[in-house]
C-alpha cells in the first residue's frame, strides 16, 4: 500500500488552498449544480450519494433519444467508462459533445483505460471531444498517455500516482485537459503546473466506486469555477480525502467507511476542511 507522502506545510499557500476548498464546497452547497452522470452500474448508487451529500443534484441519465433536451441543461457532465459497452459509446460521445457546445464542463474517468483496445480506442475518442477534466489512477493515465493496451490490475491501480506524473503532464498538454491522477497523494496537473492533494486514507481503495464518485464529485466543484478548474479539481479531491479521514475515525472496515464517508463528507464544516485540508504545489 503506498504510504503518505512528505508533505510539508507551507503557510501562506497551505492556507490560501484550504480556503479555496471550502469556498468551492460552500458554493456546491448553495447553488446545488445538477450534475449528469453517465456512469457504470457498479458506481451509480455510491455516485449519486456522493453528490447529494456534497449538495449538488445528480442525475443518472444516459439514454441516446434524451440527451439532446437534457445534456445541455446540466451545469455539468460525467462520463465514466467502467463497464463499457457499444450500446452506451455513442451516448457518452453525444453527451460530450452536447456538452462542448453549450459551454458546460465535462469530466471523464478513463476506468481500466489500458485493459483493452476497445477501451482504449473508446476512451482516446473521448479525450478528442475535449474534456475539462481527465481523473484516473496511475494506471489508467499511464496508458491513456502512452495510448497503449497495457498489463492490467483491471479497474485497480498497479501504479503509484507519483509514477503517472510525467505521463499526466504530457496527456494534459496533449488534451487541454487538466488532468488528475488519485492514490496516497493525488495529483493534478495542467501540464506545466503540478498540485499535491494529500488526503484521504487507504481503505477508501477497498471500497468500490470511491474513484468514480470523486471524479463525479470534481465535476460539481468545477461547475461552480469554471474559471479556476485545476483550484477546483484540487479542492474536491482534498474535500473527498477530508471525508474519508473523517469516516475513518468512525469505522470498522471498508462496510461502515462507506457510510461514514458520506456522512462526514454531508457534516463537513469551515474548521474541519480548513485544518485538514493539505494541498499543496509540486512543481
Ligand atoms: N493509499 C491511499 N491513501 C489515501 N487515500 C487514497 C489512497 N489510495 C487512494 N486514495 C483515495 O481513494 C480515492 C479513490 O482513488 P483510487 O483508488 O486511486 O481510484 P480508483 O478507484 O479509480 O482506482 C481517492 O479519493 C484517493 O485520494
Ligand atoms: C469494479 C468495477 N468494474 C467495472 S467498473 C467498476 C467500478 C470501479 O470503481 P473505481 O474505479 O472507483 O474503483
Ligand atoms: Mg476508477
Amino acid at each position: 500500500m503506498e504510504s503518505k507522502s512528505n508533505y510539508k506545510e507551507e503557510e501562506p499557500e497551505a492556507t490560501m488552498w484550504s480556503q479555496k476548498a471550502w469556498a468551492l464546497l460552500s458554493t456546491v452547497r448553495s447553488q446545488s449544480p445538477l450534475i449528469q452522470c453517465i456512469t457504470n452500474f457498479v458506481s451509480m448508487d455510491l455516485m449519486a450519494n456522493t453528490l447529494l451529500s456534497a449538495g449538488a443534484s445528480p442525475a443518472m441519465l444516459h439514454t441516446l433519444e434524451e440527451l439532446t433536451d437534457f445534456t445541455p441543461q446540466v451545469h455539468a457532465l460525467c462520463v465514466n467508462v467502467g463497464t463499457l459497452s457499444t450500446g452506451w459509446l455513442p451516448a457518452m460521445k453525444l453527451a460530450a459533445e452536447l456538452a462542448l457546445k453549450s459551454g458546460k464542463p465535462w469530466v471523464l474517468d478513463p476506468v481500466a483505460a489500458g485493459a483493452s483496445g476497445f477501451r482504449l480506442k473508446a476512451c482516446l475518442e473521448l479525450v478528442d471531444l475535449k474534456p475539462t477534466v481527465i481523473r484516473g489512477n496511475g494506471s489508467e493515465i499511464i496508458a491513456l498517455a502512452k495510448a497503449s493496451v497495457e498489463p492490467t490490475k483491471g479497474v485497480d491501480s498497479s501504479h503509484k500516482s507519483t509514477d503517472a506524473i510525467e505521463s499526466a503532464k504530457s496527456l494534459a498538454q496533449a488534451s487541454g485537459a487538466i488532468v488528475a491522477v488519485s492514490g496516497a497523494v493525488d495529483i493534478v496537473t495542467d501540464g506545466n503546473r503540478v498540485v499535491g492533494a494529500h488526503n484521504g486514507v487507504a481503505m477508501m481503495t477497498k471500497i468500490t466506486a470511491t474513484g468514480c464518485s470523486v471524479t463525479a464529485l470534481i465535476a460539481a466543484f468545477v461547475s461552480v469555477d469554471q474559471s479556476h478548474v485545476l483550484e477546483a479539481t484540487a479542492s474536491a479531491l482534498s474535500v473527498f480525502g477530508i471525508a474519508g479521514e473523517m469516516g475513518m475515525k468512525m469505522a470498522n472496515g471498508p462496510a461502515s467507511l462507506r457510510m461514514h464517508l458520506i456522512d462526514s463528507l454531508y457534516g463537513i464544516d469551515e474548521a474541519c476542511v480548513l485544518s485538514h485540508a493539505k494541498i499543496t504545489s509540486l512543481s
